[in-house]
């Protein structure tokens, strides 16, 4: 049996520079991983059968699985005759925005390829993940990075200034095809990804504030109104920066004090079921 811890990511800028003739998105993304993960664990298996068990009745445990997507790809793609069971521990929110299937896909990809001593290296296990999703690449190397292209040309960052992140997800799920389906590109409010990155590269907090952005908010907020007034609360509530998180509807909070977390957190608490204050990961791998 082996274990992997798949977190969920967030986005400290989304941009889309303009739609593609296939249809995807020319994206320019900050992403970073922090320490919400859901845990998965892999069993070979003789009977060639590939299998999921999750704790949460809400995830597939079909072919519609991104654990499952991963999982036959490799048997695929390197002729693997054995099966595996993947049991997975739901703690990321589904539908939220932090990429928790495409975290399971990349976990599974790790996972296999030390189950079955493949060899593959980080780099080949993230081009196979961008055949099962554009957020697979990012999360199959973790920390912290510059995504290009629609999400899978990963080049990587250092850990952003330490602080916490509050996490509030309301009680809906959102399409990201949707949100991505309702966005106009002429006339778009752009965030400063350069800026973005400076306050990485420099450790500025304050900076890093004032750099987010994520051009499919409007999209998300006039879908669902309730995210706008959930992003409202947590800065009432003493939050230093807050942004949607992807294609939503999880909005994250960003603070530097300890005690700030817990008035926050509370706050939320009030009228929100699901809210996590975690920290960021930072570099790459912490949890690979
Ligand atoms: C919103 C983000 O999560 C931000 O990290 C990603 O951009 C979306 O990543 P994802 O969920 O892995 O997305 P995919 O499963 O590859 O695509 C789902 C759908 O979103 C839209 N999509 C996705 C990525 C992209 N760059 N442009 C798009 O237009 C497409 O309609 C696509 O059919
Ligand atoms: N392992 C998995 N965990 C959760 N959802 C899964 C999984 N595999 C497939 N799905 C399906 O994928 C859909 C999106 O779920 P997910 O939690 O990955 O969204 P997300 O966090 O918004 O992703 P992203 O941020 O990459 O757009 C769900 O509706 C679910 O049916």
């Amino acid at each position: 049996m082996l274990y992997v811890k798949a977190p969920a990511k967030i986005n400290l800028t989304l941009d889309v520079l303009y739609k593609r003739p296939d249809n995807f998105h020319e994206v320019e993304m900050v992403m970073t991983t922090v320490d919400l993960a859901d845990r998965i664990s892999l069993e070979s298996r003789e009977d060639g059968v590939i299998q999921i068990i999750s704790t949460d009745n809400f995830v597939p445990n079909d072919h519609r699985n991104f654990a499952y997507q991963a999982a036959r790809l490799i048997k695929d793609t390197y002729g693997i005759r054995q099966g595996v069971s993947i049991t997975i521990e739901k703690e990321i929110p589904i539908a939220a925005g932090l990429a928790g299937g495409s975290s399971d896909a990349a976990a599974t990809l790790k996972g296999l390829n030390e189950l079955w001593d493949l060899g593959l290296s980080i780099d080949e296990l993230a081009e196979l993940g961008a055949k099962i999703g554009s957020d697979v690449s990012f999360c199959v190397y973790g920390g912290t990075a510059l995504a290009t292209g629609r999400g899978e040309k990963i080049a990587e960052l250092p850990a952003p200034p330490n602080c916490w992140v509050v996490l509030a997800k309301p009680k809906i799920g959102v399409s990201t095809a949707e949100v991505y389906g309702g966005l106009k590109v002429e006339g778009l409010k752009h965030p400063n990804t350069k800026q973005m990155i400076q306050a990485i590269e420099t450790k500025d907090y304050e900076l890093l504030c004032s750099s987010l952005g994520n051009v499919l908010e409007t999209v998300t907020f006039n879908l669902h109104p309730e995210v706008v007034m959930l992003k409202e609360q947590m800065k009432r509530f003493g939050a230093d920066a807050t942004l949607m998180s992807g294609s939503g509807p999880t909005v994250f909070g960003l603070v530097d004090s300890e005690a700030r977390v817990s008035r926050i957190y509370n706050g939320l608490r009030g009228f929100c079921e699901e809210v996590y204050a975690v920290r960021i990961l930072g570099e790459r791998n912490t949890l690979a």
